[in-house]
């Protein structure tokens, strides 16, 4: 129970600092008497302050006549309490100081209050009523960076101007929680005057040094930034995730997630993630972002899901779970390796390309099989070694033996061609070797051969599948001893020629019937060169048209001509016995027979279109090759012009299309039909 007394405060000054530390004095004194602790307060506060100390007496600011209570929470404490209270109401008592004694308490506190004011880890300052520096602690001096030395008994102002602190004088109020910055430290300032009895007597200055706590809120901020894009992101990926913490509960789970397994964000928030998917065995080594587990959701949909740890300073904080749809990988992998075999064969075809000679350039055609051919051909050109090129008729035989020429050492000196099949065999002798003069009737003058002529560079001997088997023998050799012997002539002349030999007929199948020397064969197929027919590449087919309109406008100087998509239809579906050379001349054909920049189907020969047979022809002309629809005045160009050309007559075609003849003869005129 604790102990009360009431006094009324006789002393004139009411308790100041000399009284209070004459009853903190006493107080001291009682208190180890009795043993206990003795406390004052005002009869409006329910807390007071201890007696034995002066600052908080003083801090109390009771005044004359005010009546205080002196009490005590130790049992056994009343005379205690009582022999202070009268101490207190004998105000003459009071007045006589035992100066020593309080002289030391005052001295006392003073090293106190300096200690408190050395030990805080606030700023502080104190001035007098003029502005004049008194106090400046080691937490000010450390913050400000200046010394107290250099400051105390100095105009504030002059040193820490940015605090006004002469306003603070001037405006007698406080400023609380203001920002300061001195030097590259944020400090918070509590400025407060202090007054006695309606006076400015000085005024103090409490700061702390916030740097760090702003530091820390730019990255609170940070923090909070990145917070809010990763939810964005999280929010917006297709992919379902799901976190859970160490205990592997939930923590959060976004939409995609929540669609996935119609989970409620809120039914599933805090559960085991066991829990949510009672059906499911989740390994350990699954949490350690080992191995994967695929899961049905409840529309028999199936998702894959792969869990990564977290790991925040080496401790292991939880999980990302990722579930992504299974048949979306599925077609994601075939499109991947779609593409990868995709850049595979176009890299391929790319380093064969890339290894071809520039002399095989005007040779058109993209198609693997082409490619395959022209580089070995190209390789052969950087050797001296016999070529035997094989392929139909058309499919540019003789052009690739001019590229292998071109292409090699021998490009400087003459290439002659010789076509094998084309003379009779008697002639061909003195073709190739040449004759004296006066070798045969009518050998007028000598003449040199084939074989001469092309002396330090290539022959091209076509065809050599039809030279007969007596040829073939003098052939053979002169390939062996590098030598020929004119007609009628006396020496052998030593040759250096290169042979290139090109053929379409089945030389193996006329070995075994003896009708190709097997030697002669191997003297001349060193390296083949196969050339596939135009049928078998028809994706080059575009390719050749424009080259050869470009071409042929040159040589003949026409216009440039486009073909219809109707008309490269019905190209693309014909079978071309006659190779390029075949669509080189149809595209001559059309393109001297058109009037107008295109070139359609009626401008080709009519045996295309029943290539086509007629259901296709009139798909075709319907409806192109699927994706290469014609367009409206194709369609309609083409229709005239084939009505023209079955019916003969514009009123005739006109009837069988529905038209009047003057339609159509103004359709003839407008795509130049005529
Ligand atoms: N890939 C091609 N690119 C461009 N033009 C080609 C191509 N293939 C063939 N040609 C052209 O086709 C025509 C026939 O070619 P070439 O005479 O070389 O064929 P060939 O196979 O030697 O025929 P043949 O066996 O009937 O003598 C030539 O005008 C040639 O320029």
């Amino acid at each position: 129970m604790e102990k009360t007394q009431r006094v009324v405060i006789k002393n004139k000054n009411g308790i100041h600092t000399r009284v209070a530390a004459m009853v903190a004095r006493q107080a001291q004194k009682i208190e180890k008497i009795w043993d206990c602790q003795l406390y004052l307060r005002r009869l409006s506060s329910a807390d007071g302050v201890a007696c034995n100390s002066v600052l908080p007496l003083v801090s109390l600011k009771i005044r004359h006549g005010e009546l205080v209570e002196v009490y005590s929470p130790n049992p056994g404490s009343e005379e205690a309490v009582f022999k202070l209270a009268s101490f207190l109401s004998q105000t003459v008592e009071l007045e006589v100081p035992d100066t020593e004694a309080i002289d030391s308490i005052l001295q006392e506190n003073t090293l106190a209050s300096e200690k408190i004011f050395e030990s805080i880890n606030n700023g502080l300052i104190a001035m007098d009523s003029h502005g004049i520096i008194n106090i400046f602690n080691r937490a000010a001096e450390e913050i400000t960076g200046v010394k107290a030395a250099d400051i105390i008994g100095k105009k504030a102002d002059e040193w820490v101007p940015n605090f006004n602190l002469n306003d603070l004088l001037a405006s007698k109020r406080e400023n609380l929680g203001l920002k300061h910055k001195i030097g590259k430290k944020w400090v918070i300032t509590n400025e407060s005057p202090i007054i006695v009895d309606d006076e400015v007597i000085g005024g103090v200055v409490v700061f702390q040094d916030i740097s760090q706590i702003e530091e820390l809120s730019g990255e609170l901020h940070s923090v909070k930034e990145l917070k809010e894009k990763l939810n964005n992101i999280l929010e917006t990926v297709d992919d379902g995730i799901c976190m859970i913490n160490h205990a592997r509960e939930v923590t959060y789970v976004n939409h995609p997630f929540v669609k996935m397994f119609k989970k409620e964000g809120t039914q599933v928030l805090s559960r085991k993630i066991q829990d949510l998917f009672v059906a499911e065995k989740f390994a350990e080594t699954f949490f350690a972002g080992q191995g994967e587990l695929i899961i049905t959701n409840s529309d028999n949909r199936e998702f894959i899901m792969t869990a990564r740890p977290i790991i925040i300073e080496q401790k292991f904080r939880g999980n990302v779970i990722v579930a992504r749809e299974l048949t979306e990988i599925a077609q994601l992998a075939d499109r991947i390796e779609l593409l990868s075999e995709k850049a595979r064969f176009l890299q391929d075809e790319l380093a064969k390309k890339e290894d071809l000679n520039p002399s095989f350039n005007n040779i058109i055609g993209k198609s693997g099989a082409l490619i395959e051919s022209l580089t070995v051909a190209s390789k052969a050109a950087r050797t001296d070694a016999a070529v035997l090129i094989r392929g139909e008729s058309g499919t540019g035989k003789e052009l690739v033996a001019r590229a292998i020429h071109r292409a090699g050492a021998r490009h400087k000196k003459p290439f002659v061609g010789m076509n094998c099949a084309a003379i009779p065999s008697n002639l061909l002798e003195s073709e190739l070797f040449g004759y004296e003069k006066g070798a045969f009737t009518g050998a007028y003058k000598e003449k040199r051969g084939k074989f001469e002529i092309a002396s330090g560079g290539t022959i091209f001997l076509d065809e050599i599948g039809d030279m007969d088997k007596a040829m073939q023998a003098k052939l053979l050799r002169v390939l062996q001893e590098q030598e020929i012997e004119r007609i009628g002539g006396a020496h052998p002349i030593k040759i250096d020629v290169r042979v290139i030999a090109a053929t379409n007929s089945p030389l193996e199948a006329m070995m075994k019937d003896g009708s190709f020397r097997r030697d002669l064969y191997y003297r001349l197929n060193v390296i083949t060169v196969m050339l596939p027919p135009l049928r078998q590449r028809k994706g080059d087919i575009p390719l050749l048209v424009e080259y050869f309109t470009e071409k042929i406008s040159k040589k003949y100087d026409l216009p440039r001509c486009a073909m219809t998509k109707t008309a490269l239809s019905a190209l693309e579906q014909y079978h071309f016995p006659g190779n390029v050379r075949e669509l080189e001349n149809m595209i001559e054909g059309g393109m001297t027979l058109s009037n107008s920049d295109w070139i359609t189907l009626a401008d080709l020969p009519g045996y295309l279109c029943d290539e086509m047979g007629g259901e296709s022809a009139e798909k075709s002309l319907r409806w192109g090759d699927g994706d290469n629809l014609p367009t409206f005045a194709e369609m309609e160009r083409e229709l005239i012009a084939r009505a023209l050309a079955k019916h003969g007559s514009f009123r005739q075609a006109g009837l069988a299309l529905g038209l009047d003849h003057k339609t159509i003869s103004a359709k003839v005129r407008k795509y130049q039909l005529g």
